[in-house]
């Protein structure tokens, strides 16, 4: 009779948790659904994705459910979480779920978090620039960042909105005025460019793209994107006209994606491929094995610029190691200049859209 009551109580708390809800203000019966699986939660890492019922929020909500790294993933967006949270809940993976609706509960989302990722903002629609996207996003990545700054300090942040060689100079400038700043831990996603660039020369040579190792360095748009053909591994050369297709065709992938979706979006199964990607290396990192390297875009004292894309060793507390350029020829020198005239600009962009609001 006891066992009877018991198990009959059991059922009943977790029929009370499951109770479906899209409250715009609470959210509660997502959370809950979150808190009564908790207890079989597996060690690992707590990750927060915001902008995560989006068109890259989505795919990366669900390979970031499969990481066997995390222990708790926080879907964060302005619409749609609880959806996209009950859906991905239901993945017989360790990590825990839970969903977090609008402006109000940013903070809950937050709070605790080891790694947060960024793909929340529009997309870009064909004709236009990323640049162009910088009227709606930087305010987006602002809000986001001040919520960062007070919930979770010290998370490694992974930004992916675009236009990406503006919006971490938003995070850092936000970071700073808050005195929260850690360059080590803001990382900018360029893992794209690094995997169009695999994918690209693979094809030219004829091999398979997991064997390509192909260094993008500058920045994430058009020209600032330079891919460093002849640091290749395997070493490989190319003629001038692979060249020449190679780097226009890896600074243009963005473009080629926008123009193909005709209006729909831009890139975000690869982008969720290369996000999911980028954040494990964080993890890796983060748990201190050794060896984790990865192009991001960084502050940065390899050029003049305040932040440059380069390799970089992930660890235990983000960034630890800025590698140099290492050895460039006659073409990748002045495609390095071009780089960085645009990448000023865009930088300086980035700063002043905080400092004069201050
Ligand atoms: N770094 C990179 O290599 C790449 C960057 N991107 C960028 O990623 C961003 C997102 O792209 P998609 O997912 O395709 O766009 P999307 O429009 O499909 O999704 C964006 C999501 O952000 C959410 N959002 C808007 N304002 C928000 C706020 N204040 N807080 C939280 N969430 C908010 C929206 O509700 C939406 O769910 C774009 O800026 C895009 O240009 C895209 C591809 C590659
Ligand atoms: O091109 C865009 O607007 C999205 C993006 O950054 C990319 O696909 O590399």
């Amino acid at each position: 009779m006891e066992a009877h009551v018991g198990a009959n109580q059991r059922i009943a708390r977790l029929v009370a948790h499951l109770r479906p809800s899209n409250s715009q203000e609470g959210g509660d019966g997502v959370l809950e659904r979150g808190e009564c699986r908790a207890k079989g939660g597996a060690p690992g890492f707590k990750v927060a994705i915001l902008g995560a019922a989006g068109g890259i929020g989505q795919p990366l909500a669900l390979l970031m459910k499969i990481n066997p790294l995390v222990s708790v993933l926080h879907l964060y967006d302005v619409v749609n979480t609880p959806g996209v949270t009950a859906d991905v809940s239901h993945m017989d993976t360790g990590a825990v779920v839970r969903g977090f609706l609008g402006q109000a509960q940013l903070e809950s989302a937050l709070t605790g978090m080891d790694l947060v990722i960024i793909p929340a903002g529009v997309p870009r629609k064909p004709g236009m620039t990323r640049d162009d996207l910088f009227k709606i996003n930087a305010g987006i990545v602002k809000t986001l960042c001040e919520g960062i700054a007070k919930a979770c300090p010290n998370a490694i942040v992974n930004l992916i909105s675009n236009p990406v060689n503006s919006t971490v100079a938003i995070a850092a400038e936000v970071f700073k005025k808050a005195g929260t700043y850690d360059p080590k831990k803001l990382l900018g996603v360029t893992t794209l460019d690094v995997a169009r660039a695999n994918t690209f020369v693979a094809e030219v040579l004829g091999v398979d793209p997991r064997e390509v190792d192909v260094p993008v360095v500058g920045g994430h748009a058009g020209v600032t994107i330079l891919p460093l053909l002849s640091q290749v591994k395997p070493p490989s050369s190319f003629t001038a006209e692979e060249t020449a297709y190679l780097t226009d065709r890896i600074q243009n992938g963005g473009t080629e994606v926008v123009e193909a979706k005709a209006g729909t979006g831009s890139a975000t199964l690869s982008m969720a491929y290369a996000a999911a990607k980028f954040a494990n290396s964080c993890l890796r990192g983060l748990k201190g094995e050794a060896g984790v390297v990865e192009c991001s875009f960084v502050d940065s004292q390899v050029t003049e610029l305040p932040f440059f894309a380069t390799k970089v060793r992930l660890g235990r507390a983000g960034a630890e190691e800025v590698y140099q350029l290492g050895p460039l020829n006659e073409y990748e020198r002045i495609g390095l200049e071009k780089a960085k005239k645009e990448l000023a600009g865009s930088i300086q962009k980035g700063i002043d859209f905080i400092r004069n609001q201050a």
